[in-house]
């Protein structure tokens, strides 16, 4: 017995270094296939020239307004143009609307749009509308008069219409459409079919619809009509997914760069107290926001939600919030007020999701962790859509963690996905194994970090929760962190609540410890055991480590949040500077920029250190060539900093010298994303 479970030990280590072995093959893999960018799955070259370029550029720019393409646009939109299908993978706000829309417009006849939200489909037509494109919606909203219209159009091709938008449900319920549009397409005038928003095919994406599973019928049923899917996800189990159920084998696959470069991320320590948290966040926003610029705050739940807005507009900030449990109409009051800016911040759960157009929001605050990457990635890009940049920040504590995962753990690899977010917020630049990725999507702002070593603890957490198991007991996670202070006391352990639930959640992430969950009339709860390596920990085998961010320690009040706040906007003013230098030298793009450390006195004790400080970031001829106006503004930054700290008193260099202040690391992605 004992030897089957030391063999099974040895394959759970295993199977550890593997992932990491493979992770590490993925990044290199990824690094020496720098063309992936435009990845195409035939060799053809969609940039050249082709019949119809005056035409779309024409129409690009007299009825879009559109001065140039976006990445991969163009040639996108040459692929459907000839023809073939399309699978788009394009950052949220990249322009993948373009791509279907000004092929529908070029060709003769109907292009068919499937959308999943309604309120997506009313901001599309009504946009095209604008534009005086012919476009509509056959939804429940649609009239009976509209609808005949729509169906003459698609039936004999009278009356103007160009493109049409459908819910999935459309074409998996209503035989009488799917009959009037195999007339449409047996009378040649079906031009193409759109699936925007296509990862809800897949039960491995975020926001998986049904309806979307029956859209494989769009390609048996019309098989020479080129089909576009778009979507914002990347990962491969997606792509895998659209092509199977979409039944596009031979698809033309064009990846976009998902990095957002405008996007600043930001992790930080979440009080446990709630006031603290909200002064925070209206710290924040009154500080950068003052002309009533967009953001939105997302909330884990209905009731935190109504709270977070109430506590908001009791700071000043017009605050609304956005939840399922709402009517429509109130749902639909409270998003028209926020899209024409007389309101300021959506306070919402996720269902303020995908319908989400407006292009100027600057900030997005996720209150609780979100339940995955890919949903981080979603939600968070909301922002900056019309490239300005913006900023996102994310308050993580650990107590979050069980809230999340008795949500998730019955999803197909709810968990895995969660535990990989916890990680990214934990360690801030640990490695997320199979999120490499999009972990590198992320400017990551993270502040000094240090190493604590808690193997002792970690035996200790270990061996109590085996007594209580063996009493038939069970703690939750917050139960365990309390034992644990309590018996750190009696040990004259220093470890503070905070620490003592990041070591817990690091042994749940290393498979010490195991997350169990018990459902009861009226939710699941989420509970504690030992894990399939807690042996190892308590034989001394394995080490434990937890990575603190020294600077995050200090978020404990207004004071400390100011500090954060303020350097966030010197990060902002790093950016500003990133791009001025790159427009005259010509290196904007992926240019990893800036890691300055100012608790290890770089600002500045001497030149020559700052320099060869800087040097080991950004490279020796960047470092040359900008460090002299880097370091201006951080000089310039910090001075008005402690200004305001000082109330205007007269600035001390020599104080400002030997201020403990965090590591600020700006990391664009810089490779493969
Ligand atoms: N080539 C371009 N130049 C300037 N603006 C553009 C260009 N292409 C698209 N846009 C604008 O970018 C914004 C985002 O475009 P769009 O809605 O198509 O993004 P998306 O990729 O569909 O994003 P999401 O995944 O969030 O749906 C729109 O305001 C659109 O008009
Ligand atoms: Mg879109």
């Amino acid at each position: 017995m004992v030897a089957k479970e030391t063999v099974l030990e040895e394959l759970l280590n295993v199977e550890f270094e593997i992932q990491d072995v493979e992770g590490s093959v993925g990044s290199i893999k990824r690094k020496w296939r720098p063309c992936e960018n435009s990845a195409s799955t035939t060799a053809e070259n969609w940039s050249g020239s082709f019949e119809w370029d005056s035409e779309a550029d024409d129409v690009r720019f007299n009825v879009f307004g559109i001065l140039s393409y976006r990445a991969n646009q163009r040639e996108i939109i040459n692929a459907v143009m000839s023809g073939k299908d399309v699978m788009v993978i394009m950052a949220a706000g990249g322009g993948k609307s373009l791509c279907y829309q000004l092929p529908a417009i070029l060709r003769d006849g109907v292009a068919l749009v499937i959308s999943p939200l309604l309120s997506l489909i009313q901001d599309q037509v009504m946009g095209l509308t604008a534009l005086g494109i012919p476009a509509y919606m056959l939804t429940s909203t649609t009239s009976k008069e509209e609808e005949k219209f729509l169906y003459r159009a698609l039936e004999k091709g009278e009356g103007d219409l160009k493109i049409l938008y459908v819910t999935p449900e459309k074409i998996s319920k209503s035989k009488r459409f799917m009959s009037k549009l195999e007339k449409c397409h047996h009378a040649g005038r079906l031009t193409l079919v759109a699936v925007d928003e296509a990862h809800c095919c897949s039960q491995w994406g975020h926001d998986f619809r049904p309806d979307y599973k029956n859209l494989g019928i769009l390609k048996t049923q019309f098989p020479n009509v080129p089909l576009i899917a778009l979507t914002a996800t990347a990962t491969q189990k997606v792509q895998v997914d659209l092509m199977e159920m979409l039944r596009i084998p031979k698809c033309v696959k064009f990846l976009s760069t998902v990095n957002r470069p405008n996007l600043f991320y930001m992790v930080r320590e979440k009080s446990s107290v709630g006031k603290v948290v909200i002064e925070e966040i209206a710290g924040f926003i009154q500080e950068f926001y003052l002309n009533n610029e967009s953001g939105i705050v997302y909330c884990f739940s209905r009731k935190e939600c109504e709270q977070v807005a109430k506590e908001l507009r009791e700071r000043g900030i017009s605050a609304d919030y956005y939840h399922a449990d709402m009517d429509v109409n109130a749902r639909e009051k409270v998003h028209m007020r926020w899209s024409n800016n007389k309101l300021q911040v959506i306070v919402g759960t996720v269902a303020f999701g995908m319908g989400i157009n407006k292009p100027d929001v600057r900030f997005v605050i996720h209150h609780s962790l979100s339940k995955s990457m890919e949903t981080y990635y979603q939600e968070s890009g909301r922002a900056g859509r019309d490239g300005l940049p913006s900023q996102c920040l994310l308050y993580f504590r650990p107590g979050d963690v069980p809230r999340q995962s008795s949500m998730v753990f019955y999803e197909n690899a709810g968990l895995q996905n969660l535990y990989d977010i916890v990680r990214y917020c934990l360690g801030c630049v640990t490695t997320v194994r199979s999120q490499a990725r999009l972990r590198k999507w992320m400017s990551l702002v993270c502040t000094n970090t240090l190493l604590f070593p808690l193997r002792g603890h970690a035996k200790i957490v270990v061996s109590m929760l085996q007594d209580i198991q063996q009493n038939d007991q069970r703690l939750t996670l917050l139960q365990l962190v309390d034992k644990m202070k309590t018996k750190h006391k009696e040990l004259g352990s220093d470890l503070k609540r905070e620490q003592v639930e990041q070591l817990i959640i690091k042994l749940i992430l290393d498979r010490v410890l195991k997350e169990e969950f018990q459902h009861t009339a009226y939710a699941t709860n989420a509970y504690l055991t030992t894990g399939p390596l807690a042996n190892q920990i308590l034989q001394g085998k394995r080490d434990v480590k937890l990575e603190v961010c020294s600077a995050q320690k200090k978020v404990a009040g207004i004071n400390s949040a100011k500090h954060n706040v303020a350097f966030s906007g010197l990060e902002l003013k790093l950016d500003e500077l990133r791009k001025e230098l790159s427009s005259i030298h010509g290196e904007y793009s992926h240019t990893p920029f800036c890691l300055l450390n100012k608790s290890a006195g770089s600002v500045p004790t001497s030149p020559s250190r700052w320099n060869r400080q800087l040097e080991k970031i950004i490279g020796r001829l960047k470092a040359e060539k900008y460090g002299e106006r880097i370091l201006e503004q951080i000089i310039k930054y910090t001075d008005l900093d402690e200004s305001k700290e000082d109330h205007g008193s007269e600035s001390r260099p020599s104080k400002r010298l030997k201020t403990k202040k965090a590591l600020v690391l700006i990391e664009s992605s810089d490779d493969d994303a």
